[in-house]
């Protein structure tokens, strides 16, 4: 009468701190703090189906495995730590079919004392997070790796115009060449599966620096296109940011945004006998515009 048409279990929110020493001087140090998922995938359905365990991997397994591998491997950049996990996962149990890693890095960053970086002394910068998916399909021997920036929060006070759309009868809203623009940023990045066809290749760019160099590229494109750019819209200014990730960066494959329009709206003074009415703005929390692309490559582009 029914069946299983899809499942998977794990562990989430399994958190740890590591903490990296310079072995030539200990006390220069670096941080990474990790909120790390893993579901499985596989011969599991009669744990479902017949209420039988004798195939499922404890999802405490999962999270001693998860913190175990964490103490005994490198965990920069997650990529590599998630494919780690996929790979260790899926070879260590047989019926394991396919493995799903989601590791959030949360953002602490050395700080200045007397002029200089500390040595061990970081600030939280807030809900920023790095972040990575990676899927794991034994069958088809197909790895996802998908990296991403999310809730950098940013805000430019002029330098937005949103005119030209399309007015109809439903219409109310006038068009702007000045207005702010603010969003929290959901910008993420698919490497090609050529580029990563297996865990080697996860591994080998892990160490050549492809992952915090891609991470530090959209980042920084992000901001500088945010702040220099007059925007048209939303819409053409993700389009912007993501073609040049996609020219930046011959790996990727693809770049989606995810950008809520955080309205600031002018309150209008004209009631009370004020006629300049362009400093004083009301956040309105909602309801929000919520604008996504993805955008690729050309066929003849692809790598
Ligand atoms: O950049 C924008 N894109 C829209 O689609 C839109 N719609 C809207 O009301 N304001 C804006 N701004």
């Amino acid at each position: 009468m029914s069946q299983l048409l899809e499942s998977s279990y794990g562990k989430a929110n399994v958190k740890f701190l590591k903490v990296k020493k310079n072995p030539s001087n200990p006390t220069e140090q670096e941080v990474l703090e990790a909120n790390v998922q893993v579901l499985l995938r596989g011969g599991f359905d009669v744990s479902y189906t017949k209420a039988d365990n004798s195939p499922i991997v404890p999802t405490d397994t999962v999270k001693n495995t998860i913190l175990v591998e964490a103490k005994k491997t490198d965990v920069w950049p997650i990529e590599r730590f998630a494919a780690h996990l996929a790979k260790h996962f899926s070879s260590k149990y047989a019926h394991v079919m396919g493995v799903e890693v989601n590791i959030v890095q949360a953002k602490w960053s050395r700080f200045n004392v007397n002029d200089a970086p500390h040595p061990h002394s970081f600030k939280h910068e807030g809900p920023e997070t790095r972040r990575v998916f990676l899927d794991y399909c034994k069958r088809k021997d197909k790895l996802v790796v998908k990296s991403s920036i999310k809730d950098l929060t940013v805000l430019k006070s002029t330098g937005s115009m949103f005119y030209g759309y399309n007015v109809c009868d439903y219409t109310t809203l006038k068009p702007t060449k000045d207005r702010i623009l603010s969003t929290d940023v959901d910008a993420s990045w698919t490497y090609s599966s050529k580029a990563l066809s297996n865990f080697e290749d996860v591994f080998k760019q892990a160490d050549a620096g492809l992952f915090d160099k891609t991470y530090e590229n959209a980042r920084k494109v992000t901001l500088d296109l945010f702040a220099l750019e007059n925007s048209a819209s939303v819409q053409a200014t993700m389009y912007n940011m993501s073609h040049k990730i996609l020219e930046l960066v011959p790996e990727v494959e693809n770049v989606t945004y995810i950008l809520p329009n955080k309205h600031y709206i002018l309150f209008n003074f004209e009631w009370k006998g004020i006629k300049d009415n362009s400093e004083l703005f009301y956040p309105s929390p909602d309801p929000n515009g919520l604008i996504k692309s993805t955008v690729g490559r050309k066929e003849s582009a692809k790598l």
